[in-house]
């Protein structure tokens, strides 16, 4: 499992810096503009200066609005500025068919411009408070769109996380639906430590985090601390290893 992390600006992608080794993807957003806050091209630009070269940088086009041609249009801003995961937060789409025609936009407007960049499609797993899409429509949209990951996020951060929405057998079944499409699943939602096994277990291809590694588990008033992106990532190793263990011993 890989794991991302958030950091809301600059400052904060240089603590992700002082723990790079313990992270796999640095994912630049703008909490105060939604869960999925789109941040400006030059922070883009300056945390993909921050971070070793090695990291990739993933970068949030917003909660975005049915409007394929101006959601096109940011996430190619998005990958010029640096960001070779673009992430999109399909929140003003209330059918399947709107998400992967704002979608299609986004993978012909990233890969015509960088082939190997990697296009996530985010719904939410609180899809029925704010009346988007089915959060297990996702991996038939990314797939029917040419994406390279379905990805499930909260969009109401209001201490509800994302088994509360999406129980972990309906998790379970978004990551299995995600892989039958040869996708990568990637789930996110106030995780904390105590939801690694869990998220070990169903085969999550990335953990997207925040809260759990920000001073006091707070996503707003708290900074991103180094020492707790590495006390993560142990856990994430641990649960790696018994899992593998298991899978052994089964036979
Ligand atoms: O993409 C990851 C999100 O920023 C997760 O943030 P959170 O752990 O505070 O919900």
């Amino acid at each position: 499992m890989l794991l991302l992390i958030s950091p809301d600006g600059v400052e904060e992608a240089l603590d992700c810096a002082k723990a790079a080794e313990h992270l796999d993807i640095v994912d630049v957003k703008k909490p105060d503009e939604g869960s999925l806050g789109a941040n400006f091209p030059w922070v883009i630009r300056e945390i993909r200066a921050a971070v070793p070269e090695d990291k990739p940088v993933s970068a949030t086009v917003g909660d975005v609005p049915y409007k394929p041609g101006t959601v096109a249009q940011a996430a190619l801003g998005a990958a010029v500025s640096g960001a070779t995961y673009i992430k999109v937060g399909l929140y003003g789409c209330v059918t399947p068919e709107q998400a992967i025609e704002v979608m299609q936009g986004v993978v012909r407007a990233v890969k015509d411009y960088r082939p190997d960049a990697f296009v996530v499609a985010s719904g939410y797993a609180d899809a029925h408070r704010i009346g988007c899409v089915n959060p297990l429509s996702l991996p038939d949209i990314a797939r029917r769109s040419g994406a390279d990951a379905a990805m499930l996020d909260t969009a109401v951060k209001d201490g509800t996380r994302l088994f509360d929405h999406v129980p972990p057998d309906l998790c379970a079944e978004f990551v299995r639906l995600a892989h039958d499409a040869e996708l990568l699943a990637a789930l996110a939602g106030s995780i904390k430590v105590a939801d690694i096994g869990t998220l070990t277990r169903i085969g999550t291809d990335i953990v997207g985090v925040r809260g759990a590694v920000c001073e006091g588990g707070d996503r707003n008033a708290g900074r991103i601390q180094p020492h707790l992106v590495a006390a993560f990532r142990a856990e994430m190793d641990r649960h790696a290893r018994e899992c593998a263990a298991a899978v052994a011993a089964a036979g």
